[in-house]
C-alpha cells in the first residue's frame, strides 16, 4: 500500500481512523525523534471495561503508565543485573531443553512446546521466584493462556469491534466471556494471586527474590501515598501482562532462529564453527558472550530482522496535536508504526528479502548494531522486557547450537516459510531433528 499511498496513509476501520506509518525514516519520528508524541496506547474498546481499575503497563497511560512502567523496568534490571537470577534459570532451562531434544534420539520433534514451557519458566523464576514441573496443573495454565493469546489475537471479531463499535456494543459482554474463557484469564488470576498469598505468609524479606517481594515491598512504601498506583489488583495486572508480552513472543523468536538454521545449514554450521573455536567445551554459556561470538550474535538478529515476528508493532496514539513528515495529525488518533516495513525498508538492508547475517557485520567480521533494527520497537514505549528477552534468546540459541546438529526430518525438502498472523508473525507448525554433535 506504501508504494500506492506514500510512507504515511490513513486506513478507516469503519468510522475510526488509524495512520499507519512505513520505512525506517516516518517510523523513527514517531518512535524516537518525537516519541513523546506517541507514546500513548489507544485501550481497544471490548477490554475497556475489563482493566479499568487494574490498568498494569501494557494499555494504560500518563501518570499511572509512568510509575508502573518505572517500577517493572527496574525491578527486573535489579533482579538481573550483577545477580545469577535471571541467567541462572536461562542456563537451567538450557539444560532441560537439551535434554528433551536427546531423549529424541534424532527422532522428529516439534520443539514449540518444550521452547514455551523454558520461556515460561524463566520469566515465572524472575516474577515467582521458582520454576514449574511440566506436570503441575498451574503450569499447564501458564501453557494454554500464552497460547491462546496467540490465537485470539488473529481472530477477527477484535478488529470489528473497533471497526463497528456501535453495531457490536450488544454483543460486548458475550465477547469478554469469551476472550477470559479463551485465555484462561481467570486461572492464570487465580495462579498469579496464589502465588501473591505465599509470598505474605512469609512477610517482606530485606532483600527481594522475585518481582513479587518487590512489588509488596512497594505497595507498602507507598501506602498513604495518594499518587500510588501501586495496588494488589496492579500487582496481579502487571504479572499477567508480562507474562502475556513475554512468552509468546519469545517462543515464536526462537522457533523463527531454528527454523532459519535448518533452512541454512551451511550458516548454523558457520555459527557451531564460531563456537567450538571461541569457547571452552566446559564453559557455561554467558550474555555477555555475544561480544565474542560476533558471528554467532549477527545471525541471531538476522533470524529476528527476517522474520520481524513484532509484525506491524503494536497501536500507539497521538497524545497531542502534532504532525509525521510534515502531515498534520490531531490528538487521540490510533497510529500503527509498522515494524516489519523497517526490517524490509531497502534503504536501511542491503538484500532485504534474503536472510543474510552480513546485515549485521563490517568488513572485519564485527559485529554492527543498526538502528533500524526495531524488534523490540523503539523510543519510551519500547518492550518492557527487551533486555530479558534478548538474554533468554542468546544462551538458549547457542546452547542449542552447540549441542545438536538440526535439520529437517528424512524426505521433509522444504518448510512452510508463510508466517501466520497473530499478536506475533508465527512460522507454521514444524517437525526438526536434533542429532547430538
Ligand atoms: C522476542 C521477544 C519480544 C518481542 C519481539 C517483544 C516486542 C515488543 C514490542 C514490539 C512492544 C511494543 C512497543 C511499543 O509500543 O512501541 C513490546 C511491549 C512490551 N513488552 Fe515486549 N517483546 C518481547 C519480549 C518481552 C518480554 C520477555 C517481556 C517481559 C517479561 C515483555 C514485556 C513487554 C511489555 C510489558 C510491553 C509494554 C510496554 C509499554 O506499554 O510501556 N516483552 N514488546
Amino acid at each position: 500500500m506504501s508504494s500506492t499511498y506514500g510512507n504515511v496513509y490513513t486506513l478507516w476501520l469503519g468510522s475510526t481512523p488509524m495512520v499507519v506509518v512505513n520505512g525506517y525514516q516516518a517510523v523513527k519520528e514517531v518512535l524516537v525523534t518525537r516519541s513523546e508524541d506517541f507514546a500513548e496506547r489507544p485501550v481497544p474498546i471490548f477490554l475497556q471495561d475489563l482493566i479499568h481499575d487494574a490498568q498494569g503497563v501494557l494499555f494504560s497511560n500518563g501518570h499511572h503508565w509512568k510509575q508502573q512502567r518505572r517500577f517493572s523496568l527496574m525491578t527486573l534490571r535489579n533482579l538481573g543485573l550483577g545477580k545469577p537470577v535471571l541467567e541462572d534459570s536461562i542456563q537451567q532451562e538450557a539444560g532441560v531443553l537439551i535434554e528433551t531434544f536427546a531423549r529424541q534420539n534424532g527422532k522428529p520433534i516439534d520443539p514449540s512446546g518444550p521452547f514455551l514451557a523454558a520461556i515460561n519458566n524463566v520469566i515465572a523464576t524472575m516474577l515467582f521466584g521458582h520454576s514449574f514441573s511440566s506436570e503441575q496443573d498451574t503450569f499447564q495454565h501458564l501453557i494454554d493462556g500464552s497460547k491462546a493469546m496467540q490465537q485470539f489475537s488473529g481472530k477477527m471479531w477484535p478488529r470489528l469491534y473497533e471497526a463497528f463499535p456501535m453495531v457490536m456494543k450488544p454483543l460486548q459482554p458475550i465477547l469478554q466471556r469469551t476472550l477470559l474463557a479463551l485465555s484462561h484469564w481467570k486461572q492464570l488470576e487465580r495462579l498469579v494471586q496464589n502465588e501473591i498469598r505465599e509470598h505474605q505468609k512469609g512477610g517482606v524479606p530485606e532483600e527481594p527474590r522475585d518481582f513479587i517481594d518487590s512489588y509488596l515491598a512497594q505497595v507498602e512504601k507507598c501506602k498513604g501515598d495518594p499518587a500510588s498506583t501501586f495496588t494488589g489488583k496492579n500487582m496481579v495486572q502487571v504479572i499477567l501482562e508480562l507474562f502475556i508480552a513475554g512468552s509468546d513472543t519469545s517462543t515464536v523468536a526462537l522457533r523463527w532462529a531454528l527454523l532459519c538454521m535448518v533452512e541454512h545449514p551451511e550458516i548454523q554450521e558457520q555459527v557451531q564453527e564460531e563456537l567450538d573455536t571461541v569457547l571452552d567445551p566446559s564453559h557455561v554459556i554467558r550474555y555477555e558472550d555475544r561480544k565474542i561470538l560476533p558471528f554467532t550474535n549477527a545471525v541471531l538478529h538476522e533470524t529476528q530482522r527476517f522474520s520481524s515476528l513484532s509484525a506491524v508493532g503494536v497501536f500507539h496514539k497521538s497524545s497531542k496535536n502534532t504532525s509525521i513528515k510534515g502531515m498534520p495529525l490531531s490528538k487521540g488518533v490510533m497510529i500503527l508504526p509498522n515494524l516489519y516495513s523497517v526490517h524490509y525498508d531497502p534503504e536501511q538492508w542491503e538484500t532485504p528479502y534474503k536472510f543474510n547475517p552480513g546485515h549485521f557485520l563490517d568488513k572485519d567480521g564485527n559485529f554492527v548494531k543498526k538502528d533500524a533494527f526495531l524488534l523490540f520497537s523503539a523510543g519510551i514505549r519500547v518492550c518492557l522486557g527487551e533486555k530479558m528477552a534478548r538474554t533468554m534468546l542468546f544462551i538458549l540459541f547457542t546452547s542449542l547450537m552447540r549441542a545438536f546438529r538440526f535439520q529437517l526430518p528424512e524426505g521433509v525438502k522444504k518448510i512452510n516459510r508463510e508466517a501466520i498472523l497473530g499478536i506475533a508473525l508465527t512460522p507454521h507448525p514444524y517437525k526438526l531433528c536434533a542429532i547430538p554433535r
